[in-house]
């Protein structure tokens, strides 16, 4: 075999004798005598100990040339030049020939404790697993040859590159018990035909790979998470967001935003339910310090005999029943922050004179206690009574008056702002089917028009209670006038029939368009863009309309 490449295309020898070349051992490629005279000239210039690889360039016909590579070989006696055609497929050749331990290196790759190495044949059985590999797997030397690779290593791949002949690099296989490797899968060819595959297997490395993998698990963990609540939240506006747009809250909503930063007292009045306690949270989410304590007490709620404890706070032993450590009271727990004080108008005449000292000097003195203590708060009040015929009848302090309302801020009832019923109605229908895990259904046509024309004297809270209550009758389709007509107990506004929904051809024109602008927003979400657009009208036609001009 050696025999007949010698004497074929591909290898040559050439032999020098203590210096001098030996004509009778030049074979094959080496007869060719110009490649004779680029090797000589290249041992001529160099010393060539044995194993030395280079080499040479040999000029073809019309400017081309063909490359040679050489190794040599001997001692002082005998100098051997093994030459072979530049081609890849010879590399194990040059390797042993000009490596003194090339024996110890491949000896290295199949034994590397840090890479292991398995191959298989074209039939995907295993003709060998590094002794590292046959460790970690349990097996005895050996005994893995012959068997199909699938079966030695879990998830093996092995047998699909070694008959596909697609390599795959730098993929990751799971072994079981939370093993992860690193793996190449490398086809393997000779003489161009497909033989096998080897699999070369990072030992090295990998907890440092495992923690970044169960690092890079959690976090896509926590991406989830987080868009799911981002998703939520725009979904799910802040509860103490104010929904409106109507002229009356813009211009609420422009006191609010001017007043909340500032050290002043702020009084709010407004019918109940119309949303006091949110003008409150607004004032102090957007006030100097949104961290700080918002602390409420409805005076209304609490019997009077309890208002001064819950006020004030009380000292230890300071009456039976009382907490035996004692408790700090709204006024001291709202340090630094706000207290809300809602229905301030509840509160009784002894209390009010009390309530009048802590605001003017800043000092709380805790029921039972001796001593008063400084507190530094933003006193924010609210009440849907008349003040003035309160304080006329000598029911409410005029000087409490004065230092509650260095501010006042009137919040609309709702029927003041009937353009904001589509927004609120989409607001409360979107939180309440979230809540229960329904679809949000199509509000019919009329329905806006017929919210309208009630007086709601509870306010946005009985809008709330309403819209909850219709989309618990719906069919979960459609919002129709009939789930919010059950009842005949919604008064209407005097000037309407009491429950019948308007109908529309009996409408003045007027009413007609603004009922049919209040629809078109309701379907469009409370975008009054929109509802223009879909109308064929312009914004501020809309808006003219709107505000009954
Ligand atoms: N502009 C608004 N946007 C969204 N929700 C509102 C609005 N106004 C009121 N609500 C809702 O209506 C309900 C009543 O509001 P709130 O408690 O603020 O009214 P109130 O005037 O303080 O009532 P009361 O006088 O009975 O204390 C709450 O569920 C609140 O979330």
């Amino acid at each position: 075999m050696q025999t007949v490449f010698l004497a074929g295309q591909r290898l040559g020898v050439l032999v020098w004798q203590r210096g001098e070349p030996v004509p009778a051992v030049r074979l094959g490629l080496a007869r060719d005598p110009l490649l004779c005279a680029a090797v000589s000239e290249v041992r001529a210039m160099r010393k060539l100990e044995t194993g030395t690889l280079f080499h040479v360039d040999v000029p073809g016909g019309r400017g081309a040339s063909a490359r040679y590579v050489v190794v040599a070989l001997g001692d002082e006696a005998v100098e051997v030049a093994l030459v072979r055609t530049a081609d890849e497929s010879a590399a194990l050749l040059d390797f042993v020939a000009s490596v003194p331990f090339a024996f110890a290196i491949l000896n290295m790759f199949l034994t590397n404790p840090y890479q292991a190495i398995t191959v298989a044949d074209r039939e995907g059985l295993m003709r060998y697993i590094s002794p590292v590999h046959e460790k970690f797997f349990g097996l005895a030397p050996g005994s893995a040859m012959g068997r199909k690779a699938e079966e030695v290593i879990p998830n093996s791949r092995l047998p699909q590159v070694a008959r596909s002949g697609k390599a795959e690099i730098g993929e990751m296989l799971q072994l079981g018990s939370g093993v992860t490797r690193i793996v190449n899968r490398i086809p393997v060819f000779e003489d161009g035909a497909l033989v096998g595959a080897v699999g070369q297997v990072s030992f090295s490395g990998m907890q440092a790979l495992n923690r970044m993998q169960q690092r890079l698990n959690q976090l896509n963990d926590e991406v989830q998470h987080y868009k799911r609540e981002l998703h939520q939240l725009r979904r799910t506006p802040s509860p103490s967001t104010l929904v409106g747009s109507s002229a009356p809250m813009q211009r609420l909503a422009r006191e609010i935003d001017a007043v909340a930063p500032l050290d002043v007292p702020v009084l709010i009045l407004g019918e109940s339910g119309s949303g006091k306690e949110l003008v409150a949270q607004a004032l102090h989410a957007r006030g100097r310090d949104p961290q700080a304590p918002l602390v409420s007490l409805n005076l209304a709620a609490l019997p009077a005999t309890l208002i001064e404890a819950e006020l004030f706070g009380y000292e230890a032993g300071a009456f039976t029943g009382g907490k035996r450590q004692g408790q700090p009271g709204k006024l001291e727990q709202a340090e630094g922050g706000t207290l809300f004080l809602d229905e301030v108008a509840d509160i009784p005449m002894e209390i009010q004179v009390k309530l009048l000292r802590v605001l003017e000097d800043r000092q709380v003195q805790r029921l039972g206690a001796r001593e008063g203590r400084h507190v530094n708060f933003r006193i924010v009040a609210a009440t849907h009574r008349d003040l003035r015929a309160l304080i006329d009848s000598g029911r409410f302090r005029l000087d409490l008056f004065y230092r509650l309302s260095g501010v006042v801020l009137q919040v609309p009832a709702l029927r003041q702002r009937v353009e904001d019923i589509p927004a609120l109605m989409q607001r409360f229908a979107e939180s309440f089917c979230e809540r229960n895990g329904l679809a949000l259904p199509r509000i019919a046509p009329g329905v806006i028009s017929y919210l309208a024309q009630q007086s709601w004297p509870g306010n946005v809270r009985q809008l709330r209670q309403r819209v909850e209550e219709a989309l618990v009758f719906c069919d979960g389709q459609l919002l129709s006038v009939e789930n919010f007509a059950r009842h005949q107990d919604l008064p209407a506004r005097p000037a309407q029939p009491p429950m019948a929904p308007p109908a529309p051809a009996a409408m003045p024109l007027r009413s007609l368009e603004h009922a049919a602008i209040l629809d078109a927003i309701a379907r469009h979400g409370g975008n009054k863009k929109r509802a223009a657009q879909e109308l064929g009208i312009s914004r501020s036609y809309l808006y003219k309309v709107l505000a009954g001009g």
